[in-house]
């Protein structure tokens, strides 16, 4: 098993110490509680989905906080079950299909500065620039209806670039302190601002809807009128999300998936999302869908750069698949690109943004044959990275090889070690979104432009010490050309 950890130079040199002393399965201190690391895939299937009951939970956010506390991703047991049941839908296909459109202008800008790039002699970009504010656009007009100017810009920025001591003292003091002091991880100041734009977004959407005379597409409006379905309904949303996992899930696993939502007979909770709880939601998916998606769009391209075969077959592939439709895009042809396809998994297989995944044992539960009881309370770590980096899973696993994921070999892979979007009931919600939004400003960036590696690319690229559990790097400089 290889590192499991922000891949800094220090850790790579751990993990090189490390290699084969550790194994797959160990125990870590988790702050001053231990915890435990389970990197065998038939232990993680046991975990994140046969066993999900009783690791239905994340680690317990510590706040009281009425937004804060109401994310999806840090909510627990029935309640979580509730709120993800009636927001399942909001990531359907269909839904996907009407958000399409947004993510397609939003690319003008990012063709824009491209442009002007290339024009230069050796010009060069820094891509998580450029793709920071492509995804900013996207989600700022999906999430919250409004476009990204520079007031918004800056509130954004300080949901997710929040001091270190405050991740500290959120890690280490108890709650009741915390709750004493009104102290919260993420930035009094920034919540206010998104709490004002989306009440007065509610209040003019309830105005408007009342006369009937527009419809919006837009999360905002879709978590507005959310309201928990029959399971039957909730059922067909969830196969229909599934269906965007890159592993076909067998008939048990997607019957457990579905049953995880919609085992309660008798339904007592309320069937609609409250205002508080729509913020939540729409600040949650900003936060968690902006900085995953626009460092995955970087290294896409950072991977094209330094292996320009794989970006000419790229480029034939989307340059004739636009081109039969003269020379317009449409959401049909999406899914259409195969090599685009192979190419995002490839890189998300290199390079996945979140580089470790947590459930909380609910009950002592006795971990498969190994003898190991994992206890209550205790906080399971699943080592995405270095599944992804395992050279018995992925032969030369530091080589950028798109094939990997082409049919033929895909079916191949080893169930449970390619978890980019993590696996389960509790999965990443936002996979659809977030690969249709990757795809189409590839399409377009690529079909346009020729990215090369430039004096100032860094090969291999630095990460940042203070990733866990999302892979950071500083800026990544790209040569940028026109296609002759
Ligand atoms: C490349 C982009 C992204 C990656 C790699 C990614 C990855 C992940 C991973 C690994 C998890 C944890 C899954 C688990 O514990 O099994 C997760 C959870 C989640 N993601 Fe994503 N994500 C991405 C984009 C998005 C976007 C765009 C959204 C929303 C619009 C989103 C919303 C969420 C939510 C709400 C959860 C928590 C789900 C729950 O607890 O029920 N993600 N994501």
């Amino acid at each position: 098993m290889a590192y499991d950890s922000a891949p800094t130079q220090l850790t790579i040199w751990l993990a090189v110490i490390s290699a084969g002393l550790i194994g797959t399965i160990y125990l870590i201190y988790d702050g001053s509680k231990p915890g435990i690391i389970v990197g065998d895939p038939n232990l993680i299937k046991q975990i994140m989905v046969k066993d999900f009951h009783i690791f239905t939970n994340r680690r317990p956010v510590k706040t009281t906080h009425p937004i804060m506390s109401k994310f999806l991703s840090s909510l627990v047991g029935e309640e979580w079950k509730r709120v993800r049941s009636i927001v399942t839908p909001t990531f359907t296909s269909s839904k996907m299909k009407n958000l399409f459109h947004i993510m397609k202008n939003s690319s003008n800008d990012m063709l824009e500065k491209l442009g002007k790039v290339a024009a230069e002699e050796n010009g060069e970009i820094d891509l998580k620039k450029l793709y920071g504010g492509y995804t900013m656009n996207v989600i700022a007009k999906c999430a919250f209806a409004t476009e990204a100017d520079s007031e918004f810009e800056n509130n954004a920025t300080q949901l997710f670039t929040f001091p270190f001591w405050r991740k500290f003292l959120d890690y280490t003091v108890p709650m009741w302190w915390l709750d004493s002091i009104k102290f919260t991880v993420l930035p009094q100041g920034a919540m206010d601002f998104f709490r004002s734009i989306t009440v007065g977004l509610i209040n003019q959407r309830v105005r408007t809807n009342q006369q009937h005379t527009e419809h919006y597409h837009d999360f905002l409006e879709l978590l507005m009128n959310a309201k928990r379905l029959g399971s039957g309904e909730i059922s067909k949303s969830i196969k229909d999300i599934d269906d965007a996992s890159f592993r076909k899930e067998t008939d048990d696993e997607k019957t457990l998936n579905q049953n995880a939502l919609t085992d309660t007979t008798t339904y007592d909770g309320k069937k609609k999302l409250d205002e508080n709880e729509i913020l939540a939601q729409c600040v949650l998916f900003f936060s968690v869908g902006f900085e995953t998606s626009s460092q995955l769009l970087a290294y896409c391209t950072y991977c094209l750069a330094l292996n320009p075969d794989c970006q000419e077959t790229l480029h034939d592939e989307i340059v004739e698949t636009i081109n039969s439709n003269q020379g317009e895009l449409n959401y049909n042809m999406v899914p259409k690109m195969i090599y685009l396809d192979a190419i995002i998994s490839e890189t998300l297989r290199l390079y996945n943004p979140v580089l470790r995944m947590e459930r909380q044992a609910s009950e002592n539960y006795t971990l498969g044959s190994t003898g190991i009881t994992i206890e209550k309370g205790m906080i399971v770590g699943i080592p995405v990275w270095a599944l992804h980096h395992d050279p018995q899973y992925y032969p030369e696993p530091d080589l950028f090889k798109p094939e990997r994921f082409l049919a033929g070999n895909r079916e191949r892979l080893v169930p449970y070690t390619y978890l980019p979007f993590g696996t389960g009931p509790r999965n990443c919600i936002g996979a659809r979104f977030a690969l249709l939004e990757t795809k189409i400003a590839l399409i377009k960036v690529v079909s346009k432009y020729r990215f090369v590696e430039s004096k100032t690319t860094k090969i291999p690229l630095r990460f940042l010490p203070v990733g866990r559990p999302l892979l950071r790097c500083e800026h990544i400089a790209i040569g940028v050309k026109k296609w002759l």
